[in-house]
């Protein structure tokens, strides 16, 4: 299998409170009628990249968008148990969401840039928190952008519009914007499947780099990406968390014949 990353393995299934970014404990999910996540428990570790797989429909977006409070968008949405950030419940109803939303960034599978200029995309988030200090927002745009691997190739124009960008840009620059909120975690949806190979290549070399910042969450429906990038692969089923483990463990030596059925695209 092409390993380009070099993985680190913890148990997932004991890891302490220390090494633990999220902790999502008995999760269940309806959207109106349809129980869309089922019974689910599992301990994200901290400073990894967790990918989840899993065949259409089977509740991957839904779960990652949990972490975040994104479901509660959805008016027929509604979910019991706990998931634990900083020792916090996060469902709690006192959950402050729009903190929340800072603490845990998320990138989309299309690029979305705001309609306005790079400069103004990355300080968004800042400007939207009070930060009005020219200095702090300059420092702020170019660290972003920076850890982003993004600044050599727009530091010459910062003040154009962020729609000029090429969608490996784009896709780029909105990872910028979430990491200018220094994010304890970064929630990534499909975020290379509108881009070409080599582009791809470069956002997992980000992803790498970028869990020294932030621990990291990816759904991916290509198996060679989450076998490449992530040190942990969670793998669904019908809203329900099947097998979770490390990576190399998951993609050769599966435990269960529903993940093998899948990892060796006899369904999905
Ligand atoms: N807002 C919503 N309202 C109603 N049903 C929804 C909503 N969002 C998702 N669902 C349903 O919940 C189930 C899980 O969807 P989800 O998008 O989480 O799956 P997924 O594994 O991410 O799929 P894909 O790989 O196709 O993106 C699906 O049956 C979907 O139709």
């Amino acid at each position: 299998m092409l390993k380009l990353f070099e993985h680190e393995t913890l148990d997932v299934s004991n890891l302490s409170d220390a090494e633990t970014a999220l902790e999502v404990q008995d999760l269940n999910l309806w959207f109106g009628n349809k129980h869309v996540l089922q019974d689910i428990s599992m301990r994200i570790p901290k400073h990894r990249i967790t990918a989840f797989i899993g065949q259409s429909g089977c509740g991957k977006s839904t779960l990652v968008s949990a972490f975040n409070r994104l479901n509660d968008l959805y008016p027929g949405c509604r979910y019991q148990g706990s998931i634990y950030l900083d020792g916090r419940d996060i469902n709690h109803k006192k959950e402050n969401v729009s903190r929340l939303r800072t603490q845990v960034g998320m990138v989309f599978q299309r690029p979305n840039p705001f309609p306005m200029s790079i400069y103004d995309n990355v300080s968004y988030g800042l400007r939207l928190q009070g930060v009005r200090g020219r200095r702090q927002l300059d420092d702020a745009v170019e660290s972003a952008l920076k850890d982003a691997a993004l600044w050599d190739e727009v530091k010459d124009r910062l003040f154009e519009s962020a729609q000029i960008l090429s969608g490996g840009q784009q896709q780029r620059l909105v990872i910028a914007r979430a990491l200018a909120l220094k994010p304890d975690v970064l929630l990534l949806d499909e975020p290379t499947s509108a881009l070409d190979p080599l582009t791809t290549l470069f956002i997992e070399e980000l992803m790498a780099g970028l869990k020294k910042r932030c621990t990291i969450v990816i759904v991916t429906h290509n198996m060679q990406q989450a076998a490449r990038v992530s040190d942990y692969t969670a793998f669904l089923h019908q809203g329900r968390l099947i097998e979770y483990t490390d990576s190399d463990t998951l993609f050769t030596m599966p435990e269960k014949k529903q993940t093998e059925d899948y990892i060796t695209g006899r369904y999905g």
